[in-house]
């Protein structure tokens, strides 16, 4: 069923808190990618999450929190290189309990440590849980254990990881986008957002096609952005079809705001946390 109506935004009662806001855990970041994760807690609490959490190894919880003050940072175990350890799974489990959703890879890097990291969270955890970046790749490497998992899940591949999750071409999957999309998150009973122009949003039964957004988009970081905003959505209760739904097409218009101000080459990741909230004063 295709679903053309323009998405609406999560309700937010005057008696709410940050107890009620949500408590968003946002898992990822390595040496050389403290941006990433930065950027998604942001994009987080610039969609109104009440508390916005961060796990990131050790050597980089530095940058992360002077990215910006209001985060809670969670420093763990990491690798020598700078990647999160697998030791840092038990200590994730119990962050994670009490956690209204949980995203994950983000900058986090590819390595068999992750990898157990990733697969062992998406499989167990009951909470929803947003999965991007080398946490799509990490599953990549399983896809027998897709459909194995306790808890609402969306996935946000680009066509680069789409490709990488289905054993499929770049090509062809761009050339059947709307049917790809739909028969993946079908036969895995998850919510799937196909990125790029005109994204799709599908939970293999409803499907969206976004209109919003622009090729200044094409820039690094952008990707992290929308994950941390459809994870404060669904922090804020939103079910996970209608809160992707919705982010892509807040992200699209933060973009397209972004855009008429500064022109589309000058558009980078981080102005899209500046016009988030001329895109919220659109759509409330
Ligand atoms: N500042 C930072 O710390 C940043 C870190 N990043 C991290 O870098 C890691 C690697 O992610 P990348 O996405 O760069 O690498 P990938 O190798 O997954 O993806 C890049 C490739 O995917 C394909 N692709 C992407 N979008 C496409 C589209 N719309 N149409 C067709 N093909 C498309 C292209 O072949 C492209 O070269 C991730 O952990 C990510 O989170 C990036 O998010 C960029 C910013
Ligand atoms: N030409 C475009 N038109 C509209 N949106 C775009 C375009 N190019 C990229 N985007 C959007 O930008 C984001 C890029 O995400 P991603 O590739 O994961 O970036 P990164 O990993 O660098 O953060 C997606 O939301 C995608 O839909
Ligand atoms: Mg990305």
């Amino acid at each position: 069923m295709n679903v053309s109506s323009r998405p609406s935004p999560p309700e937010r009662p005057e008696s709410g808190h940050k107890g009620t806001f949500g408590r968003v855990l946002i898992i990822g970041g390595s040496l050389g990618m403290s941006g990433s994760i930065s950027l998604a807690g942001a994009a987080a609490l610039r969609s109104g999450a009440g508390l916005v959490y961060l796990g990131v190894p050790r050597s980089i919880v530095g940058i992360v929190a002077a990215f910006e003050p209001s985060y809670i940072t969670v420093p763990l175990p990491d690798q020598e290189s700078g990647v999160l350890s697998k030791s840092a799974l038990p200590n994730l489990m119990d962050h994670a309990e009490g956690k209204d959703v949980i995203a994950l890879g983000p900058g986090l890097t590819q390595s068999s440590e992750t990898d157990e990291i990733v697969t062992a969270m998406y499989q167990s955890c009951s909470q929803p849980m947003v999965i991007d970046a080398d946490g799509l790749n990490a599953l990549a490497r399983f896809p027998e254990q897709l459909s194995e998992h306790n808890g609402p899940r969306v996935l946000t591949p680009h066509p680069g990881e789409f490709a990488r999750l289905t054993g499929q071409s770049i090509d062809s999957i761009q050339n059947d986008r709307q049917d790809v999309a739909t028969r993946f998150a079908k036969e895995h009973d998850l919510t799937l957002v196909l990125k790029g122009p005109a994204t799709i949003v599908t939970d293999g039964d409803q499907v969206y096609v976004n209109s919003t957004g622009n090729s200044g988009m094409g820039t690094g970081g952008t990707g992290d952005v929308l994950t941390g905003i459809v994870s404060a959505l669904i922090g804020q209760k939103m079910p996970p079809f209608s809160a992707a739904r919705f982010g892509v097409y807040l992200h699209g218009l933060a973009g397209d705001l972004a855009a008429n101000e500064l022109t589309e080459p000058a558009l980078i990741a981080s102005d899209l946390l500046r016009f988030l909230p001329a895109a919220w004063k659109q759509v409330i």
